[in-house]
């Protein structure tokens, strides 16, 4: 079994704990009171036809990297992400491997007007009612983790409650697979599943076999500007960065370096 088998595996354990917990008409009523969807993908295109698109990550722990920021404030980090011209956020919520928390997406909302992707695991079309139930604005689909029909069902529960989907691609059988998909909000995830190294040349590789008219992301291991600039040669205007940023004392300055140089 491979990390991600793994991870799935445990997340499959955890959304059935919490099923009997929560039914889907209590999410609903959830959702009710909710703030509509921020339109995710609409600000990253707005972002990316002016420079470059970024979101960033509020992530405090990973299985390959351990505990990444000691001082871990989601709230502090929305709002210096957000001074820094981020474009959107993810919030890692998976406790088990990230150390992340739904409280986490929550305040990191809250303290800004930036859209949120919920970045976890989904197995499950009841976690994207869940998502929504917190706030998310979009969700993520890793396309390595599930079978089609299933990846299927969990997209249209997304667009059934108006989020954004990024669809999480690795290699180019991935990537054929993403395009039987609705959504063209496209990540390429540069770190591979098995050895956990980053190598920006995926996306780079990747890029062109995209479906016509996809908002590309390059995702994973990007820490400077220089690194956007060689994305952006291939077409790649959009980028997820986590860690890179996280590690920086002064956030809301790493974010406008990283984006204008
Ligand atoms: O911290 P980095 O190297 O900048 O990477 C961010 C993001 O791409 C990474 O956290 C990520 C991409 N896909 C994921 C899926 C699950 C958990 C985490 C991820």
């Amino acid at each position: 079994m491979n990390k991600l088998e793994e991870i799935c595996a445990t997340k499959r354990e955890e959304v059935a704990a919490r099923k009997q917990e929560r039914s889907l008409s209590d999410l609903e009523t959830a959702i009710r009171a909710q703030t509509p969807p921020r339109g995710f993908q609409a600000a990253l295109a707005r972002a990316q036809d002016d420079r470059f698109g970024l979101i960033a990550e509020i992530k405090k722990a990973s299985p390959s990297k351990g505990l990444i920021r000691a001082d871990f404030e989601p709230a502090a980090h929305a709002r210096a992400y957000a001074a820094g011209g981020a474009a959107c956020l993810s919030v890692l919520t998976d406790a088990p491997y990230f150390q992340g928390h739904e409280d986490y997406l929550i305040a990191a909302r809250e303290a800004c007007d930036l859209p949120v992707l919920r970045k976890d695991f989904m197995v499950d079309p009841w976690q994207v009612a869940e998502a929504r139930a917190l706030g998310a604005d979009a969700i993520l689909i890793i396309v390595a983790a599930l079978d089609d029909s299933v990846m299927a069902e969990i997209e249209a529960a997304a667009l059934d409650h108006s989020m954004d989907v990024l669809i999480e691609v690795h290699d180019a059988a991935e990537m054929d697979r993403a395009a039987r998909l609705s959504s063209r909000l496209i990540g390429v995830n540069n770190r591979d599943l098995k050895t956990f190294t980053t190598d920006l040349a995926t996306t780079e590789q990747l890029a062109p076999r995209a479906p016509a008219e996809s908002l590309l992301v390059g995702e994973s291991g990007i820490s400077s500007h220089a690194d956007c600039a060689r994305l952006a040669d291939s077409g790649v205007r959009s980028f997820l960065v986590g860690e890179s940023l996280m590690r920086q004392a002064d956030v809301a300055a790493a974010t406008r370096t990283l984006l204008h140089g």
